[in-house]
């Protein structure tokens, strides 16, 4: 548009004419002006949060999932950390802080479901003569190899050695009567009197002694009785000789109580 003279005369003539048209005019141009402004600006502030807000829940959705990625490796070092704080650190089998805690577990089973528990307290024969003669390397492998002798008899997942303390094992043999851990026990005493052990200094030959017991909890017992009934039964094995497995008489007047429960079954029917 070409602003002349003619024009802009003829305008203010107009204006002149018509001051509150032109003021009305002017208010609306400026007002629609200003709404569109402010649409405007409305419309990029809305994008703006709404972006922020995708980028926000984004970071924190990548946080969370690197916090559970975080605690589950923790968990998992947990469980780690807890299964090596029950093993023996020379051994390998479980040690007594866990055989401590899984034999109240057992028994308490044992009570629940009327199955019989099984322990077997086993010691090395003269094992402080292999310390002496061969060296206490020597006596180190040589409980390493018991241990693991012991372990790979044991077919049960359920079963476990653990090792008591010094040249002693213990083994908690859950729903395993008399006959059972007796034969167990047996078994075990002479795979390890027949095969000698591979230390650093040759092979050294041992043999070992075993006391069992077994027994299905009563109410009263409690997880002292089947360590001591399963001891004495040990104590019966050294003093008798050696190199043998003993039935704690507990466990023995169990056994025949079964038999002869068995025996009266058979005569009824
Ligand atoms: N090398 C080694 N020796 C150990 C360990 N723990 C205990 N001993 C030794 O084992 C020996 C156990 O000796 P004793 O309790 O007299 O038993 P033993 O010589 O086996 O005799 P009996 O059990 O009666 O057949 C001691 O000399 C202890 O020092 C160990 O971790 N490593």
């Amino acid at each position: 548009m070409v602003i002349t003279t003619d024009w802009l005369e003829h305008w203010l003539a107009t204006v002149t004419l018509y001051p509150v048209h032109f003021l009305l005019c002017s208010l609306f141009s400026f007002s629609l002006g200003a709404a569109i402004c402010a649409f405007v600006v409305y419309r990029r502030q809305l994008h703006w949060q709404r972006d922020t807000a995708e980028r926000l829940e984004d970071s924190i959705q990548t946080r969370t999932f690197e916090l559970q990625v975080a605690l589950n490796e923790l968990a998992d070092k947990n469980r780690i950390l807890e299964e090596q704080n029950t093993l023996d650190a020379l051994s390998g089998v479980r040690n007594r802080a866990y055989f401590d805690k899984k034999i109240l577990a057992e028994l308490k089973r044992s009570r629940r479901e009327q199955r019989p528990l099984a322990i077997v307290m086993l010691d090395i024969d003269h094992f402080k003569q292999i310390n002496d003669n061969h060296g206490h390397l020597a006596g180190d492998a040589v409980i390493r190899g018991v241990a693991q002798r012991i372990q790979d008899l044991l077919k049960r997942s359920s079963d476990y050695v653990c090792r008591y303390g010094g040249e002693e094992f213990a083994l908690i043999l859950p729903n395993t009567d008399a006959e059972g851990v007796l034969a167990l026990a047996e078994q075990i005493r002479h795979s390890i009197a027949e095969q000698p052990f591979e230390t650093e200094i040759g092979a050294v030959a041992v043999h070992i002694s075993a006391g069992c017991f077994a027994s299905i909890a009563g109410p009263e017992m409690v997880s002292t009785d089947f360590i001591h009934a399963a001891d004495q039964a040990l104590y019966l094995a050294k003093t008798s000789g050696r190199n043998q497995v003993k039935l704690s008489m507990a466990a023995v007047v169990e056994a025949t109580a079964v038999a002869v429960e068995g025996t009266q079954d058979e005569l009824v029917n």
